[in-house]
């Protein structure tokens, strides 16, 4: 086959591939005993995935109280709890390959996903931990992969200190385990460039919020 057409039919035809983990995966120890794994471009050739994520996912707004006034979170969120179907079998396919990845380590798969849609470089989410659940007393492990425009995680020992940033771009696996989501705090901060929009999926284990 000619080789213009060739890479033509390639890009039409591109297919959503879950990568290896294994070797793959680096580990950075933070201090008090937590620490991130990443894999960049875990999952390739994820455009026609984040589309479909884009307009099939029943997005919806949430809103809290900040001192006398109800205001919208600056982002759009959908959850599947652990008996709801995914929104997309690719998305099975890296739960079931971070569970397998991590058994040992965790001793329970991960089983809840929570969806959040960054429309533009407006949408954030202020410094946290995932400490409404378990995370809070216990050590345990969130797993975020990024789809569609790239945007920075930011991480810094809860207690105060210098922060450090990730940068995610689509397909890119990371990973909060030990006292993660205790002794540190994560945020996605508004860019000051402009951004389209982003996907984060995370998986969690039973009871970790
Ligand atoms: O969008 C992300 O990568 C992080 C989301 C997050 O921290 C959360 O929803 O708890
Ligand atoms: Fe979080």
């Amino acid at each position: 086959m000619n080789g213009a057409i060739q890479g033509l039919l390639l890009d039409c035809t591109e297919e959503t591939v879950v990568g290896a983990l294994g070797e793959s995966v680096r580990r950075t120890h933070l201090e008090h005993g937590a620490w991130i794994d990443v894999r960049p471009g875990w999952i390739s050739g994820s455009d026609a995935l984040f589309e479909r994520l884009l307009t099939e996912v029943p997005w919806r707004a949430e809103q809290r109280r900040m001192y006398d006034r109800v205001v919208d979170v600056p982002r759009l969120l959908s959850f599947y709890d652990e008996d709801a179907p995914l929104p997309d079998p690719v998305l099975d396919e890296a739960k079931d390959a971070l569970s397998a990845h991590y058994a040992d380590e965790l001793g329970e798969p991960f089983r809840t996903a929570g969806l959040c849609l960054y429309r533009d470089e407006h949408d954030s989410v202020a410094w946290h931990g995932d400490r409404t659940g378990r995370g809070r007393a216990e050590d345990t492990m969130v797993a975020i992969i990024s789809f569609g425009a790239p945007r920075s995680l930011l991480l810094r020992p809860r207690g105060g200190g210098a922060a450090r940033r990730y940068g995610m771009g689509p397909g890119d696996l990371l990973v909060m385990g030990g006292s993660c989501q205790r002794t540190w705090e994560h945020a996605i901060p508004k860019s000051t460039k402009a951004a389209g929009p982003r996907i984060s999926v995370q998986f969690r284990p039973r009871g970790v919020r």
